[in-house]
């Protein structure tokens, strides 16, 4: 079986890498930088999930992969402020794909004023903490609980949501 995972980002990959392994489940992996065609921040879970969906579609297309995988980052607005959001998307020729969404977390008054207006979380988090590419490491999710949760950690739930639906790789 030959999986692809729609992103660069090494916490997405091994995220993926590391569930497949330990649901024992044998496959080549690769990777592509898929676009999401959507928003570089999206702005919504319908928007969030569109860019999973884009990026899992994308790989099937273009690297004849049996299984696809796309995960995307965004924020979301609640009554109770702006969130952060992430959404996974498992897609096959021929089959419904499937999707699963992750952990949200509340994001401070002073970084949501700053996505309102129109900039990104990746470079926001990187000033807010003092630390480089956040993005590709403990993530926003990481900071904001102390390295309780770190993205690799949200991402590793998302996929076993996600594989976890696959029945057939169960029997
Ligand atoms: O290389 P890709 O796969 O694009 O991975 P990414 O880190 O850019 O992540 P997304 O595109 O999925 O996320 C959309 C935007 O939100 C930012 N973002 C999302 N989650 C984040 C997190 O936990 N920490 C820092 N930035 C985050 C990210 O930098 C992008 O600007
Ligand atoms: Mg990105």
């Amino acid at each position: 079986m030959k999986i692809a995972v729609g992103s660069k980002n090494p916490v997405k990959i091994k995220a993926v890498e590391y569930t497949l392994q330990e649901a024992r489940i044998q496959g080549s992996f690769m990777s592509i930088d898929a676009p999401s065609n959507v928003s570089e921040m999206p702005f919504s879970d319908e928007e969030t999930m569109q860019g999973a969906i884009n990026r899992a579609e994308y790989c099937l297309k273009h690297m004849e992969a049996d299984v696809a995988i796309g995960l995307e980052g965004g924020v979301m607005e609640t009554p109770f402020g702006l969130f952060l959001c992430n959404w996974g998307a498992l897609a096959e020729n021929g089959k419904t794909t499937l999707l699963a969404g992750g952990a949200r977390i509340k994001l401070p008054d002073e970084i949501a004023v700053n996505l309102r207006a129109g900039e990104e979380l990746g470079p926001l988090m990187d000033i807010y903490s003092r630390r480089e590419n956040v993005r590709s490491k403990e993530g926003a999710i990481g900071i904001f609980t102390n390295g309780m949760v770190n993205r690799d950690e949200l991402f590793i739930h998302i996929m076993k949501l996600l594989i976890g639906q696959k029945g057939d790789w169960f029997k």
